[in-house]
């Protein structure tokens, strides 16, 4: 197996007494997209900052790698490897977007004429040909964000980093960015993006880590998470009344809805337990109409991991998804 493309292991940072990472652990593989999610203030672009070699972790950090460089000994080798898009975008509004990726060209040292191809394929790739020759202050909140991209893609970085992307765009150009990101990705590259939107954690990363109080609260998969907290539920629907009374007496922890002729199972809705509700309907003969698993959605999960409380025994009412 290749190397990850960030392994940091005892991430530390403070500003005098303030604690803003205490100690976190982050393990991306090559080729996936991790999203760091955390309330404000948590420490996301503090994170970004530091992995990108933008800011120095505390010495007191564990070993801390980034496509397979040490970020202390060999920050020049790190540089070389990554792009980061961060909140103050690098886009310069008096010149055109063609021009400003020409600098980008520039500043990579690549040679002119290459440039000048990069410039145009990324151009074209990003929709901004039309708008090429415009000054970039004249362009959308959408497209500037698609050059920012665009221009940092010039240096044909492994990893970008993406510090929350979409922030202030409308929902099309929302989609346009995810879009673009997913496609990042499978040209292989690895993509670490921060985010205040749960929406879009869950439509992208492979692996999400809540941020909060300077500690990781949780780390998975969206579908990982959403199980973490109570909630979750399978609901079985009959048709037949004798059906239906069947089941109940054969699922006796379920909670039954005789006018409804529904059944709920507490269930995480992992596949193993939804067979053995179906092999147990199966051994007693009887069969649903329908079956609903219910989870917990993203929101729930992040407000029960950041709030102070504990986790709520009574979660918001969970999303539905029908299999
Ligand atoms: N240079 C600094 N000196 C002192 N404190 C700082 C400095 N930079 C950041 N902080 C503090 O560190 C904490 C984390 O900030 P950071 O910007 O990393 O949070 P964030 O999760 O990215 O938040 P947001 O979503 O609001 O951008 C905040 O409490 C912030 O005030």
């Amino acid at each position: 197996m290749s190397d990850p493309a960030i392994a940091a292991n005892g991430l530390r940072k403070s500003y005098g007494e303030t604690t803003v990472l205490d100690g976190i652990d982050i393990h991306v593989p090559a080729g996936t997209i991790y999203s760091l999610l955390g309330p404000n203030g948590a420490g996301k672009t503090t994170a970004v900052k530091i992995l990108s070699t933008l800011i120095s972790p505390d010495p007191a950090s564990g070993p801390l790698r980034v496509g397979g460089h040490d970020l202390t000994t060999d920050p020049q080798a790190v540089r070389a490897a990554i792009g980061v898009t961060g909140q103050f975008s690098a886009v310069d509004g008096l010149i055109t977007g063609e021009e400003n990726m020409l600098l980008m060209a520039d500043l990579n040292h690549l040679p002119r004429g290459e440039g000048r191809r990069v410039t145009a394929e990324l151009l074209e790739r990003f929709d901004l040909t039309q708008a090429a020759k415009k000054p970039a202050s004249t362009y959308s909140g959408g497209m500037k964000r698609r050059l920012d991209i665009a221009m940092t893609l010039v240096g044909n970085p492994k990893i970008i980093f993406l510090d929350e992307p979409t922030t202030g765009l409308d929902p099309r150009s929302r989609h346009t960015m995810w879009q673009i990101i997913r496609e990042l990705v499978t040209d292989g590259v690895t993509v670490f993006l921060t985010t205040q939107y749960l929406e879009e954690a869950d439509q992208l990363a492979d692996r999400i880590a809540v941020l909060t109080n300077g500690k990781i609260a949780a780390q998975g998969s969206a579908e990982e998470l959403k199980r973490l907290i109570p909630g979750g539920h399978v609901q079985l629907r009959f048709t037949d009344p004798a059906a239906y009374q069947t089941a109940a007496l054969t699922l006796r922890e379920a909670t039954r809805d005789d006018q409804a002729l529904t059944l709920r199972i507490p269930s995480d809705g992992t596949q193993r337990e939804l067979r053995t509700i179906l092999d147990r309907l199966d051994a007693a003969g009887t069969e649903a109409d329908e079956l609903t698993v219910h989870t917990p959605d993203l929101d729930d999960v992040f407000f029960a991991l950041t709030s102070t409380t504990s986790i709520p025994a009574q979660p918001a009412q969970p999303k539905e998804a029908v299999r």
